[in-house]
């Protein structure tokens, strides 16, 4: 969330209560600076940085302090400490060298009572009950066996997605990525809760808004020892409704599907298996720590539902937006998806691995536009020292991969979408070349990552193979607005309305 002018005066408000409460030691304390922090810009007192963000954009924002004060920079957001990283070398030595010393999330007020207090891979402590939660997650829940067997499910999903788009080939502008963006919803609830209902509607908004407010910029998280300030700023109720009814919701599927579970037989139920079937029967199981109904909400909700949807959706939009904006690239990966797929005559995900274009397509993207472009902030778990500076303990630690996927050191014309820089170039997804980090590295990494790439070829595929598309009324691709939009996922601030044409007719249903 981005932070605002009347969040400001919320907290000054509160701010004169507390201290007049004379609780201001806390504050005061908080000011007092350790000797050999990171460098960075001059704080004022009680806000600290704050005011260097507000009403920005937040990765640009920190890129172009970074570029002031140094790729490891030291901010006072309200009470906490942050330190920023905006270069390969200092993201290695966080996320390589120290990675177990980070390997923990600093808290947010949404994710104790959303998680569940901290109980999804994501916001979960490192310890003995994530690491066994992680190890169910790229074992059973992500792995690449099962993002394959919900192939049919994708492809049924992104074939529905391209009959409604066909049906608005008339010329007019679609609004091509809020349909997407609820397509993948769609793929992703139903491949983790079953079949589509009502209810997965309703929860649609609900995953969106937690998502929005994780990112841990609310006033209210900059002051966690105020607990006045999250009544006041009216974030505590919110996120208690959100739960409330995110967990009606989720309680109401798992019993229908602990009932189903009970009549369906065995070798029927191995063929139906959605993600909460997995994780029913590892809690049938005797794990070294059991897993609670709650838990296995807390996974569903964050580490799937909300980590999946949006992240594989920003993507594609990013993908579309910069191909439009670059006929000759948009030409290329179409001729190179018509050339593979004009023998069926459809896109399936057989011989997708053939589209070596695209392939580049999507890792440009992935690094102009990485979907979650300050990953997940980390917490120092023990005080050390990164490149001559003190980190202290519990000092929030924010990786800007946006800044880094575009250091010049690495990236020649690091602003120009070129997906020819990555034919035979040996820079992966597996957080091993730290100038690259679109799904994050080390213990934390992005354990979902096979699943969105499926998602996000696949979906590509379709739309340069069915269609050609045009911008709306004249529009000229320099003239396409590409404004980021701030928040924890980075979709882009204008929805993209486009004119889409079939070239090659869809399947009969
Ligand atoms: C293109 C799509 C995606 C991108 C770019 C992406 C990116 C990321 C990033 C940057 C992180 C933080 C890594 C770090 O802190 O080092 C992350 C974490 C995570 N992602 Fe993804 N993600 C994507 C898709 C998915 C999908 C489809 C799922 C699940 C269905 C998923 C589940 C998770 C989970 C559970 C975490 C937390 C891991 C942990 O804290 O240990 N992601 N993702």
């Amino acid at each position: 969330m981005e932070i605002q002018f009347p969040s400001i005066l919320i907290l000054i408000s509160s701010l004169s209560i507390f201290i007049f409460l004379k609780l201001g030691s806390k504050l005061i304390k908080t000011k007092k600076a350790t000797p050999n922090l990171p460098p960075g810009p001059r704080k004022l007192p009680l806000i600290g940085n704050i005011h260097n963000l507000i009403g920005s954009v937040h990765h640009r924002a920190l890129h172009h302090l970074a570029l002031k004060h140094g790729p490891l920079m030291h901010l006072q957001l309200g009470q906490l400490s942050a330190v920023v990283v905006s270069s390969p070398d200092a993201a290695k030595q966080v996320m390589k060298t120290h990675d177990l010393n980070f390997a923990s999330r600093p808290s947010v007020l949404v994710a104790e009572i959303i998680s569940y207090g901290c109980t999804s891979i994501t916001f979960g402590p490192y310890g003995d009950y994530w690491r066994q939660l992680r190890k169910i997650c790229t074992l059973e829940l992500l792995s690449m066996k099962r993002v394959q067997s919900f192939r049919s499910l994708r492809e049924n999903v992104f074939l529905d997605l391209t009959r409604w788009i066909a049906s608005h080939d008339r010329g007019s502008p679609v609004n091509l990525m809020e349909k997407f963006y609820s397509s993948t919803y769609d793929l992703i609830s139903r491949a983790a809760l079953g079949k589509k209902t009502k209810e997965l509607e309703i929860l649609l908004p609900i995953v969106q808004e937690a998502v929005e407010l994780a990112a841990g910029f609310h006033i209210a998280d900059l002051y966690p020892s105020i607990k006045l300030l999250q009544m006041t700023s009216g974030l505590r109720k919110r996120v208690m409704r959100l739960h409330q009814e995110a967990d009606r919701i989720l309680e109401g599927i798992i019993y229908d599907h602990r009932i189903a579970n009970n009549v369906v037989n065995s070798d029927e139920r191995e063929k139906q298996e959605d993600l909460l079937d997995v994780l029913l029967k590892f809690q049938d199981d005797k794990l070294q720590l059991p897993l609670t109904t709650d838990n296995i909400k807390a996974v569903l909700l964050h580490d799937v539902l909300a980590a999946g949807s949006e992240t594989s959706a920003a993507a594609v939009d990013w993908a579309m937006a910069e191909m439009l904006k670059n006929p000759s690239v948009l030409k290329k990966a179409q001729d190179e998806v018509r050339r593979v797929f004009d023998d069926k005559g459809y896109v399936n995900e057989s011989s997708i691995h053939q589209l070596k274009y695209l392939k580049s397509v999507i890792k440009e993207t992935l690094r102009m536009h990485p979907p979650v472009p300050l990953l997940l902030p980390r917490k120092c778990g023990e005080k050390c020292e990164i490149n001559g500076y003190e980190i202290p303990v519990n000092t929030k630690i924010i990786i800007n991969a946006w800044a880094i996927n575009r250091d010049p050191i690495f990236w020649k014309i690091f602003n120009c979408f070129q997906p020819e820089r990555f034919h035979d170039s040996s820079v992966d997804y597996k957080g091993n070349h730290f100038e690259y980090i679109p799904f994050g590295a080390g213990r934390r990494i992005c354990p979902g990552m096979s699943f969105g790439l499926a998602n996000v070829d696949l979906a590509l595929a379709n739309f340069l193979y069915h269609f050609d598309w045009n911008l709306p009324s004249g529009m000229k691709p320099e003239e396409m607005d590409m404004t980021d939009g701030n928040g924890l996922t980075l979709k882009r601030k204008k929805d993209l309305y486009v004119v889409p044409v079939i070239k090659r007719p869809l399947p009969v249903e």
